[in-house]
């Protein structure tokens, strides 16, 4: 049976130390500011958004939020990226993702600061990861915190095991196969594509579920002994809790999974609040760069 990796508590872990850092800014005269924007009024975003807010709070953090009307047009939006650009009370700016259909996402990305941009989407920071460039880079909160929940069981040094990614977006999949590539594993994204996707997951020492469909990565599709990452959040209905309810389930069949695997993360409770407590230590990072000062390690 499989150890269960905690992201509740290594979040924990992360923000003690934000925290802590935090304080350390305080002396330097810096409180480190988050500025979060959201469009429209999807619930689950709002939830999401909310927990963000509250935890910057929580940190000791400057912590702004806009939330703009569903017909917001994209050229408000970038003026008001451009404004957040230009506050020097702000060091990490986060907008929430998906946008209204009427938005082009790609446009308002790189409006970012690169050097605010916490959610590292912006095409500077994806080629600092890519080359490899980390202390400079921002990288994308889920990879980082999916990262460190790796780092629990297998250390930091990946050399000679194999991983297996499957999804390949540009928030998940494609970094976080250049941060295994980048602490020495040898890695293979997999994806919609590719043939015989159980065979190959079932070669992997590590294996990364990143495609967003629920409890798709099945049981005997693990390695015996493989640490399996579930980064997938699906809502999924409930009828067994009453009628209309739902629960959260991951990209992994987890109790099937369990069984085989040496090590797994939960869903709710692995991967999700990792997430957050990754943003708050970008934006922290962001802030003692700004200063002048070395960021701490996480
Ligand atoms: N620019 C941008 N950056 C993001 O990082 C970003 C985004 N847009 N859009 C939406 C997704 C989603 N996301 C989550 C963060 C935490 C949990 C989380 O904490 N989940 C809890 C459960 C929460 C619940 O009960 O719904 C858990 O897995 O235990 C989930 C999802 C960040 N996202």
């Amino acid at each position: 049976m499989a150890d269960i990796i905690d992201g509740k508590a290594i979040a924990e872990d992360v923000v003690a130390k934000v925290k802590t850092q935090t304080a350390t800014l305080a002396e330097h005269g810096v409180t480190p500011g988050l500025a979060v924007v959201i469009v429209g009024e999807d619930p689950a975003s709002q939830v999401y958004v909310a927990s963000k807010s509250r935890r910057a709070k929580e940190c000791g953090f400057h912590s702004v939020q806009h939330s703009l009307p569903a017909e917001t047009s994209e050229d408000a939006l970038v003026a008001l990226v451009e404004e957040l650009n230009a506050d020097p009370a702000i060091h990490g700016i986060l907008v929430q993702l998906p946008l209204p259909g009427h938005i082009d996402e790609a446009r308002i990305i790189q409006t970012i600061d690169p050097d605010k941009d916490v959610d590292g989407f912006h095409f500077i920071n994806v080629g600092r990861l890519g080359t490899g460039a980390l202390d400079s880079a921002f990288v994308p909160c889920t990879p980082a915190g999916a990262m460190l929940m790796l780092e629990r069981v297998r250390g930091r040094d990946l050399s000679g095991l194999s991983a297996v990614v499957i999804g390949r977006s540009n928030i998940v999949g494609k970094p976080m196969a250049n941060l295994l590539l980048a602490a020495n594993a040898t890695v293979t994204v997999a994806h919609s594509r590719t043939k015989d996707l159980p065979a190959l997951a079932a070669t992997a020492d590590i294996l990364v579920a990143a495609v967003g469909r629920p409890e798709m990565v099945r049981g005997d599709w693990v390695k015996p002994g493989a640490t399996v990452i579930d980064v997938g959040i699906n809502r999924i209905p409930a009828p067994e809790k009453g009628e209309g309810k739902t629960r959260l389930v991951g990209d992994v069949a987890f109790a099937e999974a369990k069984e085989r695997a040496g090590a797994i993360t939960p869903v709710p409770g692995g991967v999700g609040p990792m997430t957050i407590a990754m943003l708050m230590a970008n934006t922290l990072t962001s802030a003692f760069r700004t200063a002048g000062l070395e960021p701490p390690a996480f």
